[in-house]
């Protein structure tokens, strides 16, 4: 073959009509040459041949036509087209719509959509990975069986499943039949015997080796007319690689032991690896495959990749849980910025990990998402090297809903409900330019935007309650870890300062956070707007003094100046810092009445006590009570009354106005008639104090103004008892008594008639061995000292809440409920702890005290960490959300029992199960168990009498 030849050969190509190119057999023609000799110059030059150079042409042409015609038919896209010059018949047409194997077709055809759609659902598909993609393609679309390729990554980049979309890809393109086999072998799973997987890969003929007993068809076998994707194809032995050529050159092979017979196969072939290839392949193999994709490890990816690759694996565990998934905007932060030396499927299997501890915690707490808050990667050892990067970026709470499509890239910026209150700088930034837009003055200005700082403080104290983070260290992880480390000597220098005040140290948390956004901004150079620096300056001098200190110190460790702005932030943190964790307006007292009487109330009570919390709402006599309702309705949604509102009204229609804000707003509400100048002070100075539940300082109001007959309940050792009285004793007092039974479970109750004469005899005997909290019945016998609480069709929860009252009032009684003989399981024997605390917690479980999740929960808090407290007792508990009335049981094991890592034996076990409000009454119970020489008489004791008349005593 000349290389006049192959000159002529390329010109008269260039000239050739591009509508109608030269077949091979009339470019062999017109040189005179065999039309073989003209193919494999063609071939060795490649060019295309005719059929395929002139689709170039038909597509492009297709592709202008459907741009104005998407919908047009086979025949009158031949018609158009022949009028452009170019004649095809309609089978060419169908054909090329058809063919898949050289379907790169136009950009704008439906198919196109096709195609891409296979790779699109990768990401990185537009990015990171659009190179590596077009190279898969071209791999696949290559006749007659692709090109051989070979995908190299480090581990999890994703080289396995780029190896499915290939297929994938081939299938859709028909390259691959539909049932096409795809054959996935890892040459790593047999590395120790590289003998065994050549076998496995190409089959052996029987006796080719001891144990091989039958012909036996290879891995190459089964994937023909499919693919073969040979995992960390290093590990494949240099004798299996020449075996390969031979399959890549020209599709033959043998069977190991086989030497007359060889096979065909025809397979498209796909190895992968996280090794160099230079060192580990064979060269003559490395030849053999042309295609190498190299994919990025995620290190390399683009921040934008990577977050969307956590938002579709979030996306992927709420489809899968088939629950919302809420993410706290740091934590997604976190995952973005760690460090994942196995890539992409380090990330996945690490978010599905932090998915499933969630997800044990939303059962536990019987949430309605799976919340991912910092708790979560608390137990996760993988946020130890997390590199927070100084970026410019904002995270958010992301929320992903159950089969939904929305991962895109609006949820980087979505705000919801749980957001964190952390873009404080913006919302003032703005809330003060729209104020001054709309010509409000100044002075005005300023009060809005303190207001709606106080707000946010209120939110911050709020979310520190409802978040369980405790401590800075728990943010070490995720914050700047000089921030915390001067927050914590900060923190130091303000104890030995002021060493008798409380301090709220969960605010450290959000000063945290606040400071890692304020040193953000001030690199960035934005503005830091504080309009209420001169009041804060006034009014918080103290305050500003220490912000002032904080400042100058965060200033020489980040080498910025800190604007007077910021440190009047800071301040108001600190001034949160040092305020004590019980706030007054937990309890917001509102007093409603006609004319002005309200406020003139309310004057005396904020003079007399100095206050400024209870709210006066004067009604105009002739104002309809419903534009008064919907005003309390508003103005209850605008406080932050986590305890609820305690309502005073003067009369009529007012009463209701606690039941309707409740069932507006969700808040708890109690409302007293009758407004008395006495019954406010008394209820703000309870309330101001901090030490009164609402419902504590509604009875005690309600008690003083004798609603009911209520005395004061005295505080006895004596078993608490209730009464239920009816005219018979029967009938009706038997259903209180049910009633009753079933809300007081374990306090003792007993039914009388009004009618017996020797119920005042009967009672009088009851008081000497119970402490009687009350009378419930449908008739007040009237006895002296004894309080009576009418009963009638329903019990309501008002009524409950005054026995829950008294009998929280009986602290002696409480003993009584919580310490049962037959809770003390004296001489238990249990081979180990699990067991020990299962038998415990179904004993009460059976008991209805607890449900069966309590007993997990047990078991969960325990496998955190150890409950052992000290001179041989463990505390082993659950979470008091599966408590349905709290009680203490005590199990002394026959043998002291090894407890925990850390060489600790118990033999006292004292689990409490105690539901929140409770929690108080078990501290007694701790004073004891402090004392060495109190746990060793239990230790000893063989009654159960006994031992719960020693626990007993302490309550007293
Ligand atoms: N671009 C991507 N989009 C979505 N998920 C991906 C992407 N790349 C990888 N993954 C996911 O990451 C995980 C790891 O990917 P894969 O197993 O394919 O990696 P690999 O490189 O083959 O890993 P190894 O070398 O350890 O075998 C898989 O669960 C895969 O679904």
């Amino acid at each position: 073959m000349t290389v006049n030849l192959k000159d002529k050969l390329m010109a008269m190509i260039k000239t050739e009509n591009k509508k109608n190119p030269l077949t091979d057999e009339q470019l062999a023609e017109k040189l005179n040459v065999l039309r073989e000799t003209v193919t494999g110059i063609r071939k060795e030059l490649n060019i295309p041949n005719s059929r395929t150079r002139k689709k170039e042409i038909v597509k492009a042409a297709i592709s202008a036509i459907k741009m104005s015609e998407p919908n047009i038919s086979a025949g009158s896209l031949v018609s158009k087209l022949t009028e452009r010059g170019i004649c095809i018949s309609r089978t060419y047409i169908s054909d090329l719509m058809n063919e898949g194997k050289n379907n790169d077709i136009e950009n704008n055809t439906e198919k196109f959509t096709e195609e891409k759609d296979v790779f699109s659902k990768l990401i990185g598909c537009k990015g990171s990975l659009l190179k590596n993609i077009k190279q898969g393609q071209a791999a696949i679309l290559y006749p007659p069986f692709g090109l051989p390729t070979l995908i190299v990554g480090e581990s999890g980049t994703g080289k396995t499943l780029f190896a499915e979309y290939m297929y994938k890809y081939a299938v859709k393109q028909k390259v691959l039949e539909a049932e096409a086999p795809f054959v996935l072998l890892n040459c790593a799973d047999y590395s120790d015997n590289p003998q065994l997987l050549v076998s496995i890969l190409y089959g052996y003929k029987k006796g080719a080796f001891t144990g091989a007993d039958k012909d036996t068809e290879g891995l190459v076998e089964r994937a023909n007319n499919g693919m073969l994707f040979l995992d960390e194809i290093h590990r494949l032995p240099p004798k299996g690689q020449e075996m390969l050529f031979s399959i890549l050159d020209r599709g033959k092979f043998r069977r190991m032991g086989e030497v007359n017979t060889e096979r065909t196969a025809h397979i498209y072939f796909i190895g992968a690896t996280t090794e160099n290839i230079e060192s580990s392949l064979l060269l003559t193999f490395r030849r053999r495959i042309p295609m190498i994709i190299e994919l990025p490890s995620l290190e390399d990816r683009s921040l934008h990749e990577k977050i969307k690759l956590i938002h579709g694996f979030f996306q992927q565990e709420a489809n899968r849980t088939n629950y919302k998934i809420l993410v706290n905007a740091k934590i997604m932060e976190a995952f973005a910025f760690k460090k994942y030396t196995g890539n992409i499927g380090q990330m996945k299997s690490e978010i599905q990990v932090t998915c499933a501890n969630a997800y044990v915690d939303k059962i536990n707490n019987k949430r309605e998402e799976i919340y991912i808050g910092f708790n979560e990667i608390l137990y996760q050892k993988f946020f130890y090297d997390i590199n927070i990067q100084k970026n410019n970026i904002r995270f958010n709470d992301a929320l992903f809903i159950p089969n939904s499509d929305e991962i895109e890239d609006s949820l980087l910026t979505t705000k919801n409900q749980y957001s964190l209150p952390e873009d404080i700088y913006e919302t003032i930034e703005n809330k003060y330019y729209e104020l001054k837009n709309a010509s409000i003055s100044n002075e005005k200005t300023e009060e809005i935007i303190w207001n709606f700082l106080l707000g946010y403080f209120d939110k911050i104290r709020l979310d520190s309650q409802n978040r369980n983070i405790s401590s800075l260290d728990e943010l070490k992880y995720l914050l700047d870890s000089s921030i915390i480390q001067l927050l914590k000597e900060f923190l130091n220098f303000v104890r030995k300062e002021q060493p008798d005040k409380p301090i709220n140290e969960k605010v450290l948390i959000y000063l945290a956070i606040h400071l890692e956004e304020a040193i953000k901004r001030i690199k960035f150079k934005q503005e830091i707007m504080n309009p209420n620096l001169l009041y804060i300056k006034k009014n918080f001098a103290d305050e500003f003094k220490l912000a002032s200190q904080l400042a100058q110190r965060l200033a020489e460790r980040k080498l910025i100046e800190i604007p007077e702005g910021e440190i009047g932030f800071i301040a108001i943190y600190i001034h949160e810092l040092m305020k004590s964790p019980d706030r007054r307006n937990r309890i917001a007292i509102i007093t409603i009445s006609h004319g002005k009487v309200a406020t003139e109330m309310v004057n005396v009570v904020k003079k007399m006590l100095n206050v400024d919390f209870p709210i006066a709402i004067d009604m105009p006599l002739d104002v309809n009570p419903v534009k008064i309702f919907e005003q309390v309705v508003e103005l209850a949604k605008s406080l932050n009354a986590e305890e609820g509102i305690l309502f005073f009204v003067d009369m009529g229609s007012l009463v209701s106005i606690g039941e309707i804000v409740h069932s507006r707003t969700g808040m708890q509400t109690r409302t007293i008639d009758r407004v008395d100048l006495v019954s406010v002070l008394e209820a703000v100075r309870k309330a101001d104090a901090s030490e009164e539940s609402l419902d504590n300082i509604y009875y005690d109001i309600i008690n003083s103004k004798h609603n009911y007959s209520l005395v004061t309940v005295e505080n006895s050792d004596k078993e608490p008892a209730l009464i239920s009285m009816c005219l018979t004793g029967h009938g009706v007092a038997l259903k209180i008594k049910n009633v009753l039974s079933r809300y007081y479970a374990g306090v003792n109750i007993f039914s009388m008639s009004i009618m017996d004469d020797n119920v005042k005899i009967k009672i009088n005997n009851l008081k000497q061995q119970y402490n009687i909290l009350a009378i419930v019945g449908t008739i007040n016998p009237k006895i002296e000292g004894l309080n009576f609480i009418p009963y009638d069709n329903n019990f309501t929860k008002d009524k409950r809440m005054f026995l829950d009252y008294l009998l929280k009032k009986n602290g002696s009684g409480l003993a009584h409920t919580l310490i049962r003989e037959k809770f003390v399981l004296i001489g238990l024997e249990g081979a180990t702890k699990k067991e020990v605390l299962e038998t415990m917690g179904k004993l009460i479980c059976n008991e209805g005290f607890v449900s069966f999740e309590y007993i997990n929960s047990v078991l969960r808090r325990e496998s955190m960490s150890s409950t052992y407290f000290r001179n041989n007792v463990a505390l082993p508990h659950g979470m008091p959300s599966f408590v349905n009335k709290s009680v203490i049981i005590f199990a002394v094991l026959k043998k002291e029992m090894h407890w925990d890592k850390n060489g600790n034996s118990a033999q006292l076990i004292c689990m409490p199960a105690v539901k929140s409000e409770d929690v108080d009454a078990i501290n007694k119970l701790f004073k004891i168990l402090k004392q060495k020489e109190k746990v060793e008489k239990l230790l000893s004791i063989q009654k159960q009498a006994e031992f719960v008349e020693l626990i007993r005593k302490a309550y007293k």
